[in-house]
């Protein structure tokens, strides 16, 4: 059988995210704190000679051409003008629509991997800008470094975090990302912080009410975690999650969730589980 290179794709949570305000083409300024969770999809590639690019695993509800693993592919292979095509198999394990990045990280995973296999040797700063045209989350991906982020996400400052144990839990709803952005009752003024007080800031969630007022089952998730922790949400949701100082104490909590509600742990990471096996590999 061909080689094939096998890459993670790991999940951000948004420990906080803030809402200043509204931009002319209507997009949000943003100010949030990514860190990235070891825990994520997985992903194989393998090189075709033709040029084809074939994503050979389904996601029910994502058709084949419009995956951004394949989106991510096909601007990559016409960006850099290369003859080779891949051959892309994706395990995947995170929930979808979570606010937890998955199919940024996907795409993110893809240009990495790619730039690898076609041996391309674009650095980061021009992945990040292609990463950037597939979604506004697809460039802390690509650098791989824990981040306070502002803008619509895409200007990023690294940062030294603590590495906590988090439990993620999964209310089985798909929140709109758009519909949340587009509520009249969102916040949209809170008042930009520097990088350097980031110690004290409170750790809110902008999306969080507007969330809870449209999805009860986002509600009642934070309503159970917060019994045992704060918790909060991440991204436009659906996601909750909650912090902890070890790894027992996050299982623990997560041994008393209703077994019907999708959860994991995993640790915050400030380097993504990408860029360590990239080293390794180096
Ligand atoms: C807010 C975050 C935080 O991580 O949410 P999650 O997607 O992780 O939940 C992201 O930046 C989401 O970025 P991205 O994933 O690119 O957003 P999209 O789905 O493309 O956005 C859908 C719609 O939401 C609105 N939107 C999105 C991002 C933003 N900063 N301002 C907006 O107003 C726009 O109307 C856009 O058309
Ligand atoms: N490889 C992929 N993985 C997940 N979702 C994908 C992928 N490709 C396209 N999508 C679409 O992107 C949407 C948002 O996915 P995801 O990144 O998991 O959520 P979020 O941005 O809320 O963290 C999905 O509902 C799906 O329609």
């Amino acid at each position: 059988m061909q080689e094939r290179l096998t890459l993670p794709a790991p999940a951000k949570l948004n420990l906080f995210l803030h809402i200043l305000g509204r931009r002319p083409d209507g997009y949000h300024e943003l100010q949030t704190l990514f860190q990235f969770l070891d825990h994520g999809d997985e992903l194989q590639f393998a090189l075709r000679e033709d040029g084809v690019i074939h994503l050979r695993s389904d996601i029910p509800g994502v058709p084949h051409d419009s995956n951004l693993i394949v989106r991510a592919a096909r601007k990559l292979q016409e960006a850099s003008g290369t003859r080779l095509g891949a051959d892309i198999w994706l395990d995947k394990r995170l929930p979808m629509g979570g606010g937890i990045g998955g199919g940024s990280s996907d795409a993110a995973t893809t240009l990495l991997g790619l730039d690898r296999l076609w041996n391309l040797q674009w650095d980061e700063d021009r992945l990040a800008a292609l990463g950037l045209t597939l979604g506004a989350d697809v460039p802390v991906f690509v650098r791989g470094r824990a981040a306070f982020a502002e803008g619509v996400g895409e200007k990023l400052t690294p940062v030294e975090l603590e590495e906590p144990w988090f439990l993620v839990v999964a209310p089985q709803v798909f929140v709109s990302t758009a519909e949340v952005f587009s509520d009249p009752e969102l916040t949209r003024d809170t008042p930009p912080i520097k990088v350097r007080s980031l110690l004290g800031v409170d750790g809110r969630n902008d999306c969080q009410p507007v969330v809870e007022k449209r999805y009860p089952d986002v509600r009642n998730a934070l309503i159970l975690l917060n019994k045992f922790t704060s918790a909060r949400l991440t991204g436009t949701g659906a996601c909750v999650f909650g912090s902890f100082p070890n790894r027992g104490d996050a299982d623990k909590v997560r041994r008393q969730l209703p077994a019907t509600l999708p959860s994991f742990v995993a640790q915050g990471r400030n380097i993504s589980m990408l860029h360590r096996k990239l080293q390794g590999l180096a």
